[in-house]
């Protein structure tokens, strides 16, 4: 009998996005543009009678995660999950998403559920929306790509391109995902600095970006002075939506921000979350 399964998923940077508030969770959520990254989140699903989350993150863990436990609660199953990622919670890097879609994708063939994919996703979605960690990054994180989100939901309209260019991100610390999203003075911002339009490429994501990050108010003085860095070398570069980083891409970039901090080389990834193993 199989005990074990092991899923992966990619994480995703959002550029810029605006909220869309829908009828229920399934509708509500964001339009804008985001890139889905090789690097996310891998997690092992086990049965136990009760659920429990265990978070690894470079070598130190800490237990629980709300949307998980709600969304296995949702599936009517129970089970011990183990999540590991590379990059940091909470800087930016859509991990809420990736931990909820590695997650589930384990559990669906765990428990032989037979969910499609897609619903898979709505589950991951309706747990991101409910918690406040996320909006459009389960949208995006589907299929891989620079993605261009045209309307709220997994099911809405949405464009992707695959660059092969890597792109670098850094972090400077964690932005509570939640703590901007409940905030009307920030939402309202965010709205009224929406660019309007699908990116070209990575550096026009970049710029778009940036474009959007200036005029949302909220850039902190760390990451100010990072972005005053990039401008000065010529470096295409923008804020990490929501989290204190800093994501750049052309030449130069890797060098200019290794003045600030570990360097995360990213690549487009090219699809979404995966089944990597079960095992007795
Ligand atoms: N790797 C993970 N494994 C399990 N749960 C996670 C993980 N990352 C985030 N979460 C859950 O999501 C909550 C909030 O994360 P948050 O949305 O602020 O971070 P993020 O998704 O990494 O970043 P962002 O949404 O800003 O891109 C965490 O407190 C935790 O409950
Ligand atoms: C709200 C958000 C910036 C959080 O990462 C993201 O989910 C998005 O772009 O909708």
């Amino acid at each position: 009998m199989v005990q074990t399964a092991v899923a992966f998923s990619p994480g995703h940077i959002s550029g810029y996005f605006r909220r869309v508030e829908g009828s229920d969770p399934a509708s509500t959520g964001s339009i804008g543009a985001g890139v889905v990254i090789n690097e996310g989140v891998r997690s092992t699903v086990e049965p136990a009678r009760e659920t429990s989350v265990r978070v690894i993150h470079q070598g130190h863990a800490f237990a629980g995660s709300p949307p998980i436990e709600y969304a296995l609660d949702r599936l009517g199953v129970a089970a011990r999950v183990t999540t590991e990622c590379r990059l940091p919670i909470g800087a930016g890097f859509g991990l809420s998403a990736a931990a909820l879609l590695a997650t589930l994708t384990a559990a669906n063939e765990l428990f032989a559920l037979t969910l499609t994919a897609e619903e898979v996703a709505a589950y991951a979605h309706e747990a991101e929306v409910l918690h406040r960690t996320g909006l459009g990054d389960v949208a995006a994180i589907q299929a891989g790509g620079v993605v261009c989100r045209k309307g709220a939901g997994i099911h809405a309209e949405i464009t992707r391109i695959y660059p092969e260019e890597p792109l670098y991100a850094i972090s400077l610390g964690p932005l509570p995902t939640a703590s901007v999203l409940s905030s009307p003075e920030a939402m309202a911002r965010i709205a009224a600095a929406y660019p309007d339009r699908c990116p070209r490429d990575l550096a026009d994501f970049c710029r778009l970006s940036r474009r959007f990050a200036e005029s949302s108010g909220l850039i902190a003085a760390e990451v100010r002075e990072v972005l005053q860095a990039c401008d000065t070398a010529g470096v295409p570069a923008s804020m990490t939506m929501l989290g204190n980083g800093v994501f750049a891409c052309g030449n130069g970039a890797e060098a200019v921000l290794s003045r600030f901090g570990e360097v995360y080389r990213l690549c487009v990834a090219r699809r979404g979350a995966y089944l990597i193993e079960m095992r007795p």
